[in-house]
């Protein structure tokens, strides 16, 4: 029963758009990257765990890839170490790697899976290291050398990309019925670790998963034109115009790259949504105009 003053017919209505939503996700997988901007305040944290609950109820199976860069930066802080980025990714010394899976692999990890678990589901938390879940090598970056010498190499320390994922994990929590909930770490042949930007590994997941749907969660409405204009269907080509024009810049740029190589890559459609408004999940996933920017391939279904 309904205790607020919502008419029962709005109610209805809500339930019944709903519908077609709930039959078209029924048995997919829905991969959510859960940003560590849009973990703002307990209310917003209570109100995703409880639509990631839903997911699960009503038949999805969805899995959960978290960020956590400005919890991060908050602890590095507290023990005197700056923060530093190179083109988007963080600078990570082997002390740095301490702070990273400790912020990552446990406090931010653990608070996802508790809030999951209070709220009726069964999560589970993972890093990549658990089960080889992500393989991972050093990331290389360059930056363009003086005229005619080859491109400088930056060294960034423990800093990875994911080679491969190995689904078989995955697949067996699916089977269980657990959620899975995921610390963007991962490790290679020699058991070294690495800090990995967590939209990437979420781009890869959703390949790996085939997924119906990848679903970013951050602190903007969505990809925004220059006159701060929300874009809500964008196509590859039109996304390769916003970054050669610059309109989309900084941390958006790794989320478009992981859309666009999702979408070309099986993955239904990726969404860009906002995060701090209250049940972002929910509204995107189950109502007729969803929230935030919907970016697909060339013949995807636009919804
Ligand atoms: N065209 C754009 N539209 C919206 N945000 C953009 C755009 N280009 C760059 N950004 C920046 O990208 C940021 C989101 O990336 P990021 O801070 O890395 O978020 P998260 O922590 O959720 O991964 C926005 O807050 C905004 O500053
Ligand atoms: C290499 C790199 O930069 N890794 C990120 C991993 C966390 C992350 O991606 O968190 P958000 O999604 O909240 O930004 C970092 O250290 O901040």
């Amino acid at each position: 029963m309904s205790t607020d003053a919502t008419p029962p017919d709005q109610v209805a209505h809500v339930l019944t758009e709903a519908l077609p939503y709930i039959r078209r996700f029924h048995g997919q997988t829905v991969v959510v990257k859960y940003g560590g901007n849009a973990m703002v305040d307990d209310e917003l944290k209570r109100g995703f765990a409880r639509d990631v609950v839903l997911m699960k109820l009503v038949g999805i199976n969805p899995v959960i890839v978290h960020g956590g860069g400005p919890q991060i930066g908050e602890l590095l802080e507290r023990i005197g170490k700056k923060s530093e980025f190179v083109q988007g990714m963080r600078v990570t010394d082997a002390e740095t790697m301490d702070v990273v899976e400790m912020v990552l692999g446990g406090l931010v990890n653990k608070e996802i899976v508790s809030l999951i678990n209070t709220h009726g589901g069964r999560a589970v938390g993972l890093s990549g290291k658990d089960g080889g879940l992500i393989r991972a090598q050093r990331l290389t970056l360059t930056r363009p050398g003086p005229a005619e010498q080859a491109p400088e190499i930056l060294d960034i320390g423990h800093v990875g990309e994911v080679t491969g994922i190995d689904p078989a994990l995955m697949a067996l929590l699916d089977g269980a019925d657990f959620i899975p909930v995921i610390a963007p770490i991962g490790v290679d042949e020699a058991g070294v670790s690495y800090n990995i930007n967590a939209d990437l590994v979420a781009g890869h997941l959703a390949r790996t998963l085939q997924a119906e749907k990848l679903i970013l969660m951050t602190n903007t409405a969505g990809i925004l034109d220059d006159d701060g204009q929300l874009l809500t269907g964008l196509d590859a080509e039109r996304v390769r115009d916003l970054i050669a024009d610059g309109t989309i810049h900084g941390g958006m740029l790794p989320k478009v790259d992981c859309a666009l190589d999702a979408v070309s890559h099986g993955v239904g459609a990726t969404t860009i949504i906002d995060g701090r408004v209250s049940h972002a999940l929910l509204l995107e996933l189950f109502t007729d105009s969803g929230v935030g920017t919907l970016i697909h391939g060339a013949d995807a279904r636009v919804s």
